[in-house]
């Protein structure tokens, strides 16, 4: 199986975990589109969604599956989403396609996270993916300078600009040892929108795309 077929398999078991006459979260990605198209199957089912970006907004208007604004719902059932690094606390790095800020927040407005990941996604420890980081343009510099203090290599992401207007940070040679305690403190620089460590709000459920079928880790 190519890492396509993985990801559209955990996408296709991901469909369990809707709950019908509900709202959902739905993640931007190429493992949660195809998590969008398995979706479009049972649109019916569902009272709509909300997406964590433009790009997965358009694709589930594109299968008439209504996206509501998130001011105009309640708390959300459950959130699907890819990953670009998981550790087996369900610990994790997203913002590889930039949509962290929006991720975040619809994960934390939701019930339960269902990750959806191939397994090339879990990893013992967090970082050898560059970590992305949400940031104000004007607060590049000195948001670069702190994160250096902290033994990362930040780079700019060229001709990149996020949903929100904002730019993102990659950083290279984080050993993220502790991800809650590095979340919290990363998430002190001033100028810094989000930060791409998802653990103080992990996922609840991974689904990991293998080989032998899809293996369920709970939190
Ligand atoms: O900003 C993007 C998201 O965090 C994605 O969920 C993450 O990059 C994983 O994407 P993919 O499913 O394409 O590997």
């Amino acid at each position: 199986m190519d890492q396509d077929e993985l990801k559209k398999q955990v996408a296709e078991a991901a469909i369990e975990y809707v709950e019908a006459g509900t709202v959902i979260g739905v993640g931007t990605g190429s493992t949660a589109n195809f998590f969008i198209d398995a979706l479009a199957k049972i649109k019916g089912k569902i009272d709509g969604t909300v997406a964590s970006s433009i790009a997965s907004a358009e694709r589930l208007k594109g299968h008439g599956i209504p996206v509501l604004d998130l001011n105009e719902v309640g708390e959300l059932s459950v959130y699907v989403d890819g990953a670009d690094e998981t550790n087996e606390q369900l610990h994790l790095i997203k913002g590889g396609g930039g949509a962290l800020t929006r991720e975040k927040i619809v994960a934390g407005a939701s019930r339960k996270f269902v990750c959806i990941c191939d397994e090339s996604k879990l990893v013992k420890m967090l970082g050898a993916f560059p970590l992305p980081i949400e940031v104000i343009p004007m607060a590049q510099s000195f948001v670069a300078r702190e994160l250096v203090k902290h033994g990362g290599m930040p780079e700019l992401r060229q001709g990149f600009t996020t949903d929100n207007g904002n730019i993102i940070l990659d950083v290279k040679g984080m050993e993220i040892m502790e991800p809650c305690t590095l979340e919290s403190a990363l998430n002190n620089i001033p100028g810094i929108v989000t930060v791409g460590i998802f653990a103080n709000r992990p996922a609840d459920v991974l689904l990991l795309g293998t080989a032998n079928g899809v293996k369920t880790l709970t939190a």
